[in-house]
């Protein structure tokens, strides 16, 4: 039976025309018909998509923003295919059907229903412009739609994968169609047993990748990236950031848990489980050997820096004269719950909890009202969570500076744990 390949773009690799074709001559240097190619939408339509449905359901005009996307997508293909090429016809009526979604009243009666609605128009249509261009090269390949493949829950924004039904439907469906072609489809997206889209998560089609490996049985997954492997720091942030060449899966699985932006935290497990290797290299460079991440438990451990910035410290004081025990926890992890909120670092004493989380939009009011029953509750906004893994004493004294205010501080074998003042980072 063919052991498929997976590729993995994503929105930087097709941001304009050159960057498609940039990725088209690549992905044709490695045809073969166990490819399956996973796609993002195109630079950053999915934060416009997000924009268009906010404007949206607040019954606010969109139409400027709609156009603008419009249009983006309509110049890359003027590059790319002639005049009369079809792809322009269907770009518009993807583009048709999204104002359809968009201005159908009812589904705005559930925010994250709407939501999933709508934002995945980005990779239907940007599968549709590179599947058309390497047919039009004469490489011929298959559009498939993700969602008659990735079978999910109906939790609209971060929908769990249903394993089961979902490697049944891609051996079904893929593995035919990899017998005579490559397949192209999208990431991010799947669908509930109603038939309604739902999606992974933003920048979930890293995941979507490593969903298709395990059910496809896969040899490999590549993620093609814009940077040559990864690193052990941002370089962003880390300019002396040293690339790994290979990285143990349980490594790779922590950094990305503790919030490194290259990988989606969800993709490494169940690769790791299936001993999947995979490969992130840099579609600048495609013949540099990038990261290949596996399974290396006795690879020495280099130390690895995450910085998550837009933190929050929530203080929670105990009220009575109790001390911290198992019912403040599991009022605790109730109340975090309800917001919808995850933890990122925990800390207890006796007469206090101290939680630190992402400070995505949400009201001070609520989150009183969720914890001032039983605590005191006090919000630090505007902090930032640095963790340094196989951390030396060199990282505690950078962070830990007389000169900064340290909120919180943890550290164990292998792990260093500070959060400061956005503005006091190093
Ligand atoms: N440890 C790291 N190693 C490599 N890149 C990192 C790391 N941490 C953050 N990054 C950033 O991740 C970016 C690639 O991820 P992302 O932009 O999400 O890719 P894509 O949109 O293609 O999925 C790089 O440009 C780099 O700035
Ligand atoms: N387009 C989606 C899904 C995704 O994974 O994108 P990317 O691969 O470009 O991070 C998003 O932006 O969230």
């Amino acid at each position: 039976m063919i052991q498929p390949l997976i590729f993995k773009f994503g929105g930087a690799s097709i941001k304009d025309a050159d960057a498609i074709k940039n990725i088209a001559h690549l992905v044709k240097n490695r045809w073969s018909n166990g490819l399956v190619i996973v796609i993002s939408a195109a630079g950053d339509t999915t934060d416009t998509l997000e924009k268009i449905i906010q404007l949206a359901s607040e019954g606010k005009n969109y139409t400027p923003e709609w156009t603008r996307l419009l249009g983006y997508h309509l110049e890359i293909c003027n590059d790319l295919f002639e005049k009369q090429h079809g792809i322009f016809e269907r770009v518009t009526n993807h583009f048709s059907i999204l104002k359809r979604t968009l201005d159908t009243a009812s589904f705005k009666n559930d925010a994250g229903y709407f939501y999933d609605q709508a934002v995945g128009f980005g990779e239907l249509i940007s599968t549709r412009i590179v599947q058309e261009l390497l047919c039009a090269e004469g490489f011929y390949c298959l559009w498939q739609d993700a969602r008659e493949l990735v079978a999910t829950d109906s939790s609209h924004k971060m929908a769990r994968v249903d394993w089961a039904l979902t490697m049944q439907q891609c051996r079904r469906i893929v593995i035919p169609k990899l017998e005579k072609y490559p397949v192209i489809t999208q990431g991010f997206i799947g669908q509930d047993l109603l038939g309604n889209t739902t999606t992974l998560g933003r920048e979930g089609s890293d995941f979507t990748a490593a969903i298709l490996a395990v059910s496809l049985g896969a040899k490999s997954v590549t993620i093609w990236k814009d940077v040559e492997g990864i690193l052990n720091g941002d370089p962003d942030l880390f300019p002396d950031a040293v690339k790994f060449d290979h990285l143990d899966f349980e490594e790779a699985a922590e950094m990305t848990y503790y919030g490194a932006k290259v990988i989606h935290p969800k993709t490494i497990k169940p690769l790791a489980k299936h001993r999947i290797p995979l490969f992130v290299k840099s579609f600048l460079k495609p013949d540099a050997p990038g990261t290949v991440i596996g399974p290396f438990p006795d690879d020495p451990k280099l130390p690895i820096t995450v910085v998550k910035n837009r933190q929050l410290l929530l203080t929670l004081r105990i009220r009575d004269l109790s001390m911290v025990g198992g019912f403040h926890f599991e009022y605790l992890y109730s109340g975090m719950k309800k917001l919808k909120w995850n933890i990122n670092l925990l800390a207890a004493s006796a007469s206090n909890i101290k939680v630190v989380a992402d400070a995505v939009a949400y009201d001070e009011n609520l989150v009183q009202k969720t914890f001032r029953d039983i605590f005191h509750v006090t919000l630090k906004k505007e902090l930032t969570l640095i963790t340094v893994k196989n951390y030396r004493e060199e990282h505690y004294q950078t962070y830990v500076h007389p000169n900064r205010q340290v909120w919180l501080e943890q550290k164990s074998e292998n792990l260093l744990q500070v959060v400061l003042e956005e503005s006091q980072v190093p």
